[in-house]
């Protein structure tokens, strides 16, 4: 079967989150299971020139100006990539330039996209849509209400918190029939809403783990979105994410001062030290080291980690931060590392090579996220041995098996999880992680379980095998 996902992200040609991780993990984990997929993104710079002058296989000029679509294979991925230079060649991210302030033509960029894959999908003979995303919502559209022939399609949820709103004027620029500006369609409170045309349109609507599934079919969690999600039935699922553990391999991976595997777990140690000499921290082989590596916004939930702090530090602990986004939190994390020399750390970007140290030289990894439709950090800590300190939200509750008294006498804890959004229960949990850290057996044995978790996305791409096995044949 041939699958046209459409996303605009995809490790490695282009990141901004974990978006672009499962975009780029998901082909080769669905190869295995029979599916051919073929991965339609924009023509960012990056993405071009990686791609180089690579042929063109559709013309797509029409109602968003020139537009072609060329067809290349980089990184063992089989790339379609949308070459419209008024939309996608520009600097900065994919949503914002280089002063961080998002594109104001973000609706007409991200529809020309969506239109590119009804198009790419028709012309070009795929049996199904794989849309992610806000950005991709629109495919769904253009293929149910203009499509020349029938292409069934899955909508993926990755952060029900990014909706792709935009003022109602776009709607008569997008060339979909007027019927479709109401309720039924992709209206969405007075605006056109991309991630509402998204689930409204698609065959079949997932997120990325169970949990979340569950959370966004609920007022508290659906985001204004939960009556239609619930409206959907058995067509809404959630499937976790893995991750690619060829890419994220501690045996031989090039960023870890030292080397080590669930077999040889030994050498790991040796990581510790690389860790706090980047950070700046103490070299206390004794001392409890937590690292957080994730983007600086209120879903993460770095500042329950500051208000934490004290309970940490007065627990003998050390903190690694390693984050960028929101000024004030940054801000706020530098003045932590400033305030606590050799006992908090701080470095400010985005930085892969040190993501991975992190993982690996940490003793523990925290991800208090206040929701987490999923969550990747908590999969990378676990496969390089850091027992992650996760809040009970979402994937994260899916992922980890918390270190209480049942789970360790079983001999099956692979973390420690505490409820969400409230920073003394953080505190609490880490306490707890570093009374678990000092009983040296117990955290071998935790550590050990981490190490050898299945976070791979084996489970996990048979089910999307399957969703699609079943659209295609509800079709046929
Ligand atoms: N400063 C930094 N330097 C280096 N690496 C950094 C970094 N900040 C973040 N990263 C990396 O980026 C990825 C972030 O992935 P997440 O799943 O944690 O978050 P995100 O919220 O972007 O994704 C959304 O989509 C994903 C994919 O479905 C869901 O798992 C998630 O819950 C949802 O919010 C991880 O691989 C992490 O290591």
């Amino acid at each position: 079967m041939r699958v046209l996902a459409v996303a605009s992200e995809c490790f490695p040609l282009i990141k901004t989150g974990g978006l672009a991780d499962v975009v780029g993990a998901l082909p080769a984990a669905l190869a295995g299971a029979g599916i051919t997929v073929t991965t339609l993104v924009p023509g960012y710079p990056a993405v071009l020139s990686a791609v180089g002058a690579a042929p063109v296989v559709l013309d797509l000029t029409d109602r968003f100006g020139p537009a072609r679509l060329r067809r290349a294979k980089v990184h063992g991925l089989d790339l379609l990539v949308l070459d419209a230079p008024q939309h996608f060649d520009r600097p900065g991210n994919p949503y914002a330039g280089p002063d961080g302030v998002a594109w104001d033509d973000n609706g007409l960029r991200f529809a020309a996209l969506g239109f590119a894959a009804a198009k790419a999908a028709t012309a070009l003979g795929f049996d199904a849509v794989h849309a992610h995303d806000w950005q991709a919502g629109l495919a769904g559209a253009y293929l149910r209400l203009t499509a020349a022939r029938r292409v069934p399609s899955v909508f993926t949820i990755h952060n029900l918190a990014f909706q792709g709103q935009f003022p109602p004027a776009l709607f008569p620029r997008l060339g979909l029939p007027a019927t479709a500006w109401r309720m039924d369609g992709l209206e969405y409170f007075g605006s056109v809403g991309f991630l509402k045309a998204g689930l409204w349109y698609a065959d079949r609507i997932t997120t990325v783990s169970p949990s979340y599934a569950t959370e966004i079919r609920t007022a508290a969690g659906g985001m204004g979105l939960d009556g239609l999600l619930r409206g959907r039935g058995g067509q809404v699922s959630g499937i976790l994410n893995g991750i690619d553990e060829a890419e994220w391999d501690p045996s031989r991976d090039k960023a870890l001062a030292a080397c080590f595997s669930a077999a040889d777990p030994a050498p790991r140690a040796a990581n510790k030290p690389a860790l706090q000499a980047r950070f700046g921290l103490a070299p206390d082989p004794a001392a409890p080291l937590f690292a957080f590596v994730g983007r600086l916004a209120w879903q993460k939930g770095m500042d329950l980690v500051l208000d934490a702090l004290p309970a940490l530090l007065e627990a003998g602990g050390q903190l690694a931060i390693l984050g960028t986004g929101d000024a004030a939190l940054e801000a706020r994390c530098l003045g932590a590392a400033a305030a606590h020399p050799g006992r908090a750390g701080t470095v400010i970007g985005f930085d892969e090579a040190l993501a991975r140290l992190c993982y690996g030289g940490a003793d523990a990894v925290l991800v208090p996220s206040r929701f987490e439709p999923c969550g990747l950090a908590q999969l990378c800590a676990l496969r390089y041995g850091a027992p992650p300190v996760v809040a009970r939200t979402g994937g994260l509750a899916d992922t980890v098996i918390d270190a209480n008294e049942m789970a360790l006498a079983a001999g099956c804890a692979t973390g420690v999880q505490f409820a969400p959004g409230d920073a003394a229960l953080l505190a609490g949990a880490v306490q707890r992680t570093i009374g678990l850290y000092r009983d040296r057996p117990a955290w071998a044995h935790i550590q050990a379980n981490a190490l050898g978790c299945d976070v791979s996305w084996r489970r996990s791409a048979a089910r999307y095998a399957a969703l699609f096995d079943e659209i295609v044949a509800a079709d046929g």
